[in-house]
């Protein structure tokens, strides 16, 4: 039962909780716009890769996880290689580290994902834990998995870092539902991963089996493989790019360790969602004592709703086109989208060509 009353009269679990309600409102008026779009998948983002570059194996000098240190050393993570593109958000979160005091960098990254998350139609509520230490050091480099790292290499990284299992690791792998990349093909900007990227939907784990045709770029990008839905419109002018498929993707969805777990998200939103919440309550709190924060899950803001459209096969594709490997279970029947051409993915969420996203200048 909450216990204190915040300034603004809301009741809560614990008055250490308070000060994330104007956060959360600074967050949305400044940068997320109650938007799904970029900023929102930058944040995200940003949650993975200040948590997983925490090693058991390397010990504790070789990162301290969620503790922000990708704000607190802002010319060092955002440098790596794997980190490329990490610094819009790294410098649209640095201003809220003097207009916010309180809280720290690490709480700050991971409360800002929370907040960027429920502008997600179909997200889950994620627990946010309060009371992370300050980063005392940069992370090292090599901690960060990227695209075109083996499936082994992959799991064995998830392991070191916080002992994810593989079911968990392709449960964190839901992010991918509302992401795009403009790093990996550099003649792109914002190539989503599936045909939906501002809805927390399960299509990316649908869109990922299929037969890949073709690239939405140029077509020889390190840890990029063809994906089912190459077309765009930027040669005549627009911003819809076609869709990307990482290779690290195709190959989680493919390997054995791992196909079944892919497969069986396959138009399970519920089960998705838990299962990236719970998956995301183990990465948000690497580096720290769980027992030792204050949960102030209360403070999330409530995602909005799922849309409830069925994962379908995108138009000029079908059930014929499923590379599956996993034989233990069967594939759920899907309708397909009708039209005779493929459609094209739109580059805004309310369906524009046009939607500026905010950044600010800063170190990284
Ligand atoms: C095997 C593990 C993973 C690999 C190899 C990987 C790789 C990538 C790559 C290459 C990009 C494109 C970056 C760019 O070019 O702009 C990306 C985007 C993204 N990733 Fe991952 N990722 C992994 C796991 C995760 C996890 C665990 C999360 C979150 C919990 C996550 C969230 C995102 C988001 C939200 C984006 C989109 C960012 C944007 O739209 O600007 N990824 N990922
Ligand atoms: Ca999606
Ligand atoms: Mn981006």
């Amino acid at each position: 039962a909450p216990t204190a009353v915040c300034s603004d009269g809301t009741r809560v679990s614990n008055a250490v909780c308070c000060d994330f309600i104007p956060l959360a409102q600074d967050l949305q008026n400044t940068i997320f716009m109650n938007d799904c779009g970029e900023d929102a998948h930058e944040s995200i983002r940003l949650t993975f890769h200040d948590a997983i570059a925490i090693s058991r194996s390397q010990g504790a000098a070789a990162g301290g996880g969620a503790d922000g240190s990708m704000l607190i050393f802002p010319t060092v993570e955002p440098n790596f290689a794997a980190n490329n593109g990490i610094d819009d958000s790294v410098n649209n979160l640095i201003p809220f580290l003097s207009t916010h005091p309180t809280i720290s960098a690490g709480d700050l990254v991971q409360f800002a994902g929370a907040v960027a998350l429920s502008n997600c139609p179909g997200a889950p509520q994620l627990e946010f834990l309060a009371g992370r230490k300050n980063a005392t050091a940069p992370a090292v480099d090599g901690l960060i998995p990227e695209p075109q790292d083996s499936v082994t290499s992959i799991l064995d990284r998830f392991s070191d870092a916080g002992g994810f299992s593989p079911f968990e690791v392709v449960s964190l792998l839901a992010s991918h539902t509302v992401a795009r990349a403009d790093k990996v093909d550099t003649t792109l900007d914002a190539a989503p991963f599936d045909s939906t990227p501002f809805t927390f939907d399960t299509q990316i784990f649908l869109e990922v089996l299929l037969k890949g045709v073709g690239f939405p770029g140029t077509d020889n990008n390190t840890g990029e493989v063809a994906s089912p839905l190459p077309l765009g419109n930027i040669v005549s002018g627009g911003n819809d790019t076609g869709e990307m498929r990482l290779q690290s993707d195709f190959a989680l969805a493919r390997d054995e360790r791992t196909a079944c777990f892919w497969q069986g998200f396959v138009n399970e939103q519920e089960f998705m969602a838990e299962s990236f919440k719970a998956a995301m309550s183990k990465l948000a709190v690497l580096g720290s004592n769980r027992d030792e924060l204050i949960d102030c899950s209360d403070v999330v803001p409530t995602p909005k709703p799922a849309v409830n459209k069925p994962a379908s096969f995108p138009a000029t594709t079908g059930p014929q086109d499923l590379e599956l490997t996993c034989t233990a279970e069967r594939f759920p029947t899907l309708s397909v989208d009708p039209g005779a051409q493929e459609t094209l993915i739109p580059h805004c969420s309310d369906g524009g060509q046009d939607c500026p996203s905010v950044q600010f200048t800063g170190p990284a």
